[in-house]
């Protein structure tokens, strides 16, 4: 069932769509305005080769269309990292979705995926995109180039992949009548959480379900745009520009009649790496320093042993009040 009062308003209204074949500063610019008022855009206009696109998105239909011992078969080789079947985490988090994700660094566990080569390409190009977002956010900031790109672009940054697939709900609940309107079949897909990372890089079929919470605590519905990417800001961007960004809280729910599928880029720094307010981003008079410097390594402990909805970035925070 889909819990919470929030009220959600018109499909798509205030989601920034920017187009990256424009003028590199007015880029920039509208990046960083997004950025900050919700945390959430499309991109269009991309440059992700379309081949790469289509084949990513049929190899991961055939995968889910393989018998459930097969895809079970695709073992953790470091928990969570696996298929997953409603279970999101380890914390008792459950949806109607299953998935795969993986360490992008890992290519023991692809090598396991039939269409490891694929998957292979395809991280390329988002990690590619992601970079080049990230670049123009660091001009769009005035701050040095590559502040944040730097930190995916390293051999030991510890990004992840996922893949989402939310069946109809007729294969969860046993065959629900569908053509009977007074069963609701709205259900959640993918809690409500925030992107512990830096950024995200989200792209889907065209069937709905993705929502992002805007500045007034209001469900705002994504509609599908295949032919984009949704990007949003992580925990992580949220602390290095000192709170300026959002980091969005976003949902998926699931509407029952079709299969949606998306894949998720989530492009995170080394475990080591130290993450804080750029200094570029703190002044004393106007915009005290919000958070504590931390290393990724420590923040992912953390919120990997928090459930999706809780709020992790309070503890970081210089003062709680
Ligand atoms: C309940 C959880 C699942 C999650 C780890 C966590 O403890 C809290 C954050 C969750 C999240 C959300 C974004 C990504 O989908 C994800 C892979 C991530 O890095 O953080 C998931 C984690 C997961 O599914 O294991
Ligand atoms: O499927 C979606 O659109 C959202 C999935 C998501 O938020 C996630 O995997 O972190
Ligand atoms: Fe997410």
């Amino acid at each position: 069932m889909v819990k919470g009062s929030q009220k959600i308003v018109a499909v798509d209204q205030d989601i920034p769509i920017i187009d990256m074949s424009l003028e590199r500063s007015q880029v920039s610019m509208q990046i960083v305005k997004a950025c900050e008022t919700l945390g959430f855009f499309k991109v269009i206009n991309h440059g992700v080769d379309q081949t790469t696109i289509s084949r990513m998105e049929q190899e991961s239909i055939n995968f889910f269309a393989k018998p459930a011992h097969e895809k079970k078969s695709v073992r953790p080789v470091n928990q969570p990292f696996r298929y997953g079947f409603r279970d999101i985490g380890l914390n008792g988090d459950s949806g109607e979705v299953e998935y795969l994700l993986f360490h992008t660094n890992d290519p023991a566990f692809r090598s396991q995926l039939s269409f490891s080569s694929t998957v292979n390409c395809y991280i390329e190009a988002v990690k590619q995109l992601a970079r080049e977002i990230l670049d123009l956010t660091a001009e769009g900031l005035h701050v040095p180039p590559h502040s944040f790109s730097r930190l995916i672009s390293s051999v030991d940054s510890d990004s992840v992949l996922r893949v989402n697939h939310y069946p109809p709900s007729d294969q969860f609940f046993g065959g629900a009548n569908l053509s009977d309107k007074s069963v609701s079949l709205t259900r959640v897909g993918f809690g409500e959480h925030t992107d512990p990372q830096i950024l995200t890089v989200l792209r889907s079929n065209g069937v709905g379900g993705l929502q992002v919470s805007n500045s007034d605590g209001m469900w705002v519905s994504v509609s599908p745009d295949p032919s984009a990417f949704c990007v949003n800001v992580g925990d992580l961007l949220q602390v290095m520009t000192n709170g300026r960004f959002i980091s969005v809280r976003h949902r998926a729910l699931t509407y029952g009649e079709e299969s949606r599928l998306s894949t998720a880029y989530f492009a995170g720094p080394p475990l080591q790496a130290k993450i804080g307010p750029l200094s570029a981003m703190v002044t004393m008079m106007n915009q005290p320093r919000l958070y504590q410097t931390f290393t990724w390594g420590d923040y992912k402990k953390l919120a990997y042993s928090l459930r999706l909805e809780d709020s992790r970035l309070d503890m970081f925070r210089t003062c709680k009040d």
